[in-house]
């Protein structure tokens, strides 16, 4: 499935299309990271409006050869750990023993954005910690305006969320303001085990009062392409609703909280890297030892070292 054009789909609600709409086959793959205590290693990227203006989800492809639907992230930035996590709750965290906020790496478009990393020692922690977050975020949201928009996507940090079906986020938590969203789902029936809605609904929704109808799954009846226009079309007529807000910035849809997973090669909502970093990696002169890739521990005691590559994963390296 092709990427939507920015140009192609002018529209009063979105001066650009909200939504990269793409569907993808793959199965999740494994996480090669360090383990954790539960044997599980997690990067969770909590994207909030709170943190920043610059939350709403501007989107842009990464990897037009893959298929999925996610809203797009610049690319600079979907590349990159740092940005990932912003939070307000750092002081309540049951462990929290490193809270930085380091300084923007990214382009201008990240310029005024506020970055704060939390680390863990067990993941028990940072599901406790993500859940009194989110808790927060869902009271701020639904004093202000009556209504939490949460963006979900698949892996690991969906068991993350288990302390909200807990006391006493259970009763607490005002269940009837949440919208809940993917920023990536599977072309699968919505009951399949690489589902992302029935990863949610088994982990979190089918134990605690979401009003289904604010459940906004993909219409697993209809083709990828069919989905990825169905999903992008209620999206339209949420923001038309009010329940979505469009940021007065960059005239993108702006989710209340977006909660992403960061997979082994930095990617986040299946939006790929391209090889071309990992490449310039490989084949530069200087190699530190301290952060090697797999490809950079391929050695010959004797005998020559070939590639065969395309164009864009050398796109990097200024000389060939
Ligand atoms: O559909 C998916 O698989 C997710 O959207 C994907 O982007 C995931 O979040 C990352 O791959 C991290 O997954 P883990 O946290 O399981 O490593």
């Amino acid at each position: 499935m092709q990427a939507h054009d920015p140009a192609v789909h002018a529209d009063p609600c979105f001066p650009s299309p909200p939504v990269d709409a793409r569907l993808r086959h793959q199965p999740p793959k494994p996480s090669p990271f360090p383990v954790h205590a539960a044997g599980v290693s997690m990067s969770i990227c909590a994207v909030s409006s709170t943190a920043s203006t610059a939350a709403s989800t501007s989107l842009s492809s990464v990897n037009r050869r893959s298929s999925f639907l996610a809203f797009r992230v610049p690319a600079p930035l979907s590349r990159s750990l740092a940005w990932k996590l912003s939070s307000s709750s750092s002081s309540h965290s049951p462990l929290a023993p490193v809270s930085a906020m380091a300084s923007s790496g990214g382009g201008s478009d990240t310029a005024s954005m506020k970055k704060k990393l939390h680390i863990f020692d067990a993941e028990e922690d940072l599901a406790a910690s993500l859940g009194e977050y989110m808790a927060e975020l869902s009271a701020k949201f639904a004093a202000e305006r009556g209504a939490f928009t949460v963006v979900l996507s698949g892996g690991s940090l969906v068991k993350a969320l288990r302390k909200l079906t807990e006391p006493p986020y259970l009763e607490a938590v005002d269940w009837s303001k949440w919208h809940v969203f993917w920023v990536d789902e599977r072309v699968v029936p919505k009951d399949h085990a690489d589902s992302n809605y029935k990863l949610a609904l088994d982990e979190l929704l089918s134990k605690v009062p979401i009003p289904t109808e604010q459940v906004y799954a993909i219409n697993d009846a209809l083709s990828a392409e069919g989905a990825s226009n169905d999903y992008e079309a209620r999206l339209k007529q949420l923001v038309r609703d009010g329940v979505i807000e469009i940021s007065p910035v960059t005239g993108f849809p702006k989710f209340d909280l977006m909660l992403m997973g960061m997979g082994p090669d930095g990617h986040v909502a299946s939006l790929f890297p391209g090889k071309a970093v990992a490449v310039h990696k490989a084949l530069s002169k200087q190699h530190d030892t301290s952060d090697l890739l797999p490809v950079e521990m391929v050695s010959l005691h004797d005998g020559e070292l070939t590639w065969f590559t395309d164009k864009p994963a050398v796109s990097m390296l200024s000389s060939i």
